[in-house]
């Protein structure tokens, strides 16, 4: 049996344009998903994964459509549940070249699924650790965020960044621009998280992104004018100026919305935080619903945003200095 657990994430900047070569900040965060993982020779890949949304379930197949689990739900809901794991498991037997080899994963995470905080990314971190651990192969942080962002670049049809899997492979904040990954200085930063209980398909989001992109010229500047904040935040990371951190959060918030990627509720939570007196807010990840993240150092938005309708959970998220971590 080996156990490996990663962070979760936030984007204090940069989401959606750091698909297209801008640069971006996430930030590890203290809320972890744990994976454990046990060979089997049969080849096949059996997945316990208590938190999906699927009510929890336990499949067993072989990777192959033709022996698909029989649980009663749809396709396309148990592709979108299990894609990330599968391929997680690909990435791990094609480094391995251990192309049969089969494992039993069991998935047990604090990050809520789809909600911008990188689930996947943290699943895929944790998964691809413990396996290739399992077969006696250690891989150095930097080829296990590369491995990692195969994964969601296969499962995201080839638009993804490096972003997520990195920061959730190395923790603390990192600086991702195109296959440059690195770690940063942060001041402490007074994260909190508002979450609407929803969630949103990260594929789709992208996509919809690049249409608009591919459209107007006005998305095209505006993923550069992401770019350009997002460098501009760099001087504030660096001087420790949360009040700038923080105006560049709302403009950030803006372009996301410009982008078609915010929702009345990600918009009302935003909002509600900077009337509660937060530094800044935005949307993280994704979008579509999920999560906002805001700087306030006070306990003032966390209580505001405890009682903003659709609001269903804020929370105060802590800088997760350490990426994946092994635990058995
Ligand atoms: N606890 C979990 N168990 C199994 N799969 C998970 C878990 N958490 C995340 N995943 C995988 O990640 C997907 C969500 O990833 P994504 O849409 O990128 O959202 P985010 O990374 O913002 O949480 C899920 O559909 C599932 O495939
Ligand atoms: C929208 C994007 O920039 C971030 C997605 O983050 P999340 O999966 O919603 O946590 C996509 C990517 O970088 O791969
Ligand atoms: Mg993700």
């Amino acid at each position: 049996m080996t156990v490996s657990s990663a962070p979760g994430k936030v984007y204090l900047f940069g989401e959606h344009a750091v698909v297209y070569g801008e640069p971006a900040v996430p930030c590890a965060i203290e809320l972890r998903a744990r994976v454990e993982v046990n060979r089997r020779d049969d080849g096949k890949l059996r997945v316990h994964a208590e938190d999906l949304s699927l009510d929890g379930f336990t499949v067993e197949y072989s990777g192959t459509t033709d022996d698909r689990p029989d649980v009663n739900v749809s396709e396309s809901l148990l592709s979108a549940a299990t894609e990330y794991v599968d391929e997680a498991i690909e990435q791990v037997r094609a480094v391995t070249g251990e192309d049969d080899v089969g494992f039993d994963v069991t998935i047990e995470s604090d990050i809520p699924l789809g909600a911008g905080l990188g689930s996947s990314a943290a699943v895929v971190v944790a998964a691809i650790d413990a396996a290739t651990r399992e077969l006696g192969t250690t891989l150095e942080p930097v080829e296990l965020a590369e491995r990692a962002y195969r994964t969601e670049y296969e499962v995201q049809d080839g638009q993804a960044s490096r972003a997520d899997t990195f920061c959730s492979a190395t923790g603390g904040a990192v600086r991702v621009e195109g296959d440059d990954c690195r770690s940063i200085d942060a001041p402490d930063l007074p994260f909190v998280i508002g979450f609407d209980g929803g969630a949103g398909d990260t594929g789709q989001l992208v996509a919809g992104v690049r249409t608009l992109r591919e459209e107007y010229d006005f998305a095209e500047d505006t993923v550069e004018t992401v770019g350009d904040l997002v460098r501009a935040g760099e001087d504030a990371l660096a001087d420790g100026d949360l009040e700038e951190l923080g105006q560049l959060m709302d403009f950030n918030h803006g372009l996301l919305s410009a982008l078609g990627v915010s929702s009345r509720s990600l918009d009302r939570m935003v909002w509600a935080a900077r009337d509660a007196g937060a530094l800044g807010a935005k949307l993280t990840g994704a979008g579509g619903g999920g999560c906002i993240v805001a700087l306030d150092p006070t306990p003032e938005t966390e209580t505001a945003l405890s009682f903003t309708p659709g609001c269903e959970d804020a929370f105060r998220a802590e800088l997760a200095e350490e990426g994946v971590r092994q635990l058995e």
